[in-house]
């Protein structure tokens, strides 16, 4: 007891010293509630649609895959998105469009499609822009054309263990020797507990999306990004987030980077 006062003291003195810019403030990492409450706040408090935060959580990937993994470096040309059926794969969807956008070269792998207006539309804008949406899980040869997976298969929704028909891409990204990109949650982690402990997902860059989930303590891959810059200020307040100062306009910010 005393030491979680403790605790709270501290982190109360260093949110004073932040506000007043003496010191840049870690990020809070949300349970997976804190997370859903979040979410439930900003579309029904704020009256945000999933679409627009969709299009800047997706944004915020792909430029922050663009600052790590530079397009003219031709391994890093080709791209695999991988997209899951809830909003975590419609995050890769619009990622996949930017970093078309960006100049890669980009395929979607999306097995499990969501028949809502949202994803058809989101499907049907990736098909328009020329990515293809294959029909087949790569072999494991085959995905070594790839200088990158996206991994957009779950979020903070999941619920482990991963379902039978998800199982074999889920291998095929914990046994390759291709980098992984996650979006918000290494797929297949617990959002609090972090990797499973049979082993799991390795993600080399993995971009949090509205504030970092307790998982992402785990993380000791290369890049940890935070995009998702959407979130008014009052909201941080009242869930204590203290963000970082995003650098002028840029959409996501590097939390930590190993290199
Ligand atoms: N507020 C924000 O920060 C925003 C975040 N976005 C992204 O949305 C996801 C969370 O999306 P949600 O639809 O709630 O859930 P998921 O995508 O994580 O997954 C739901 C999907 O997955 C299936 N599923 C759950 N557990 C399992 C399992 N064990 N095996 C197989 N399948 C499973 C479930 O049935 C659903 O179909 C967040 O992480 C961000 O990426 C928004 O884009 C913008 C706002
Ligand atoms: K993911």
């Amino acid at each position: 007891m005393q030491v979680h006062c403790c605790r709270t003291a501290v982190r109360q003195i260093l949110q004073t010293l932040s506000k007043s810019s003496v010191i840049n403030m870690p990020p809070k990492y949300l349970t997976q509630q804190e997370a859903i409450n979040v979410d439930v706040d900003l579309f029904n408090e704020y009256k945000y649609s999933v679409d627009q935060l969709m299009e800047l959580a997706g944004l915020s990937c792909a430029t922050a895959i663009a600052q790590c993994y530079k397009p003219e470096k031709i391994n890093c040309k080709s791209v695999l998105v991988c997209c899951g059926p809830g909003n975590n794969g419609g995050d890769g969807l619009v990622c996949a469009r930017h970093l078309k956008l960006f100049n890669y070269n980009v395929s979607v792998y999306y097995p499990k499609r969501t028949d809502k207006d949202l994803y058809n539309n989101l499907t049907h804008q990736c098909e328009a822009m020329d990515i293809p949406l294959l029909s087949e899980l790569p072999i494991s040869n085959e995905i070594n054309k790839y200088g990158l997976i996206v991994d957009a298969l779950f979020g903070f929704s999941f619920k482990p263990p991963v379902r039978a028909a998800f199982v074999p891409i889920i291998e095929l990204m914990k046994t390759t020797t291709v980098p992984v990109a996650s979006i918000d949650i290494p797929s297949g982690w617990d959002v609090e507990n972090g990797e499973p402990p049979e082993g799991g997902v390795k993600p080399e860059l993995l971009i949090s999306l509205t504030a970092p989930k307790l998982c992402a303590n785990k993380f000791n891959g290369k890049y940890h990004y935070l995009g998702g810059r959407f979130v008014p200020p009052s909201l941080e307040s009242k869930y204590n987030l203290s963000l970082p100062k995003y650098p002028g306009t840029e959409c996501c910010i590097l939390l930590n980077s190993s290199l």
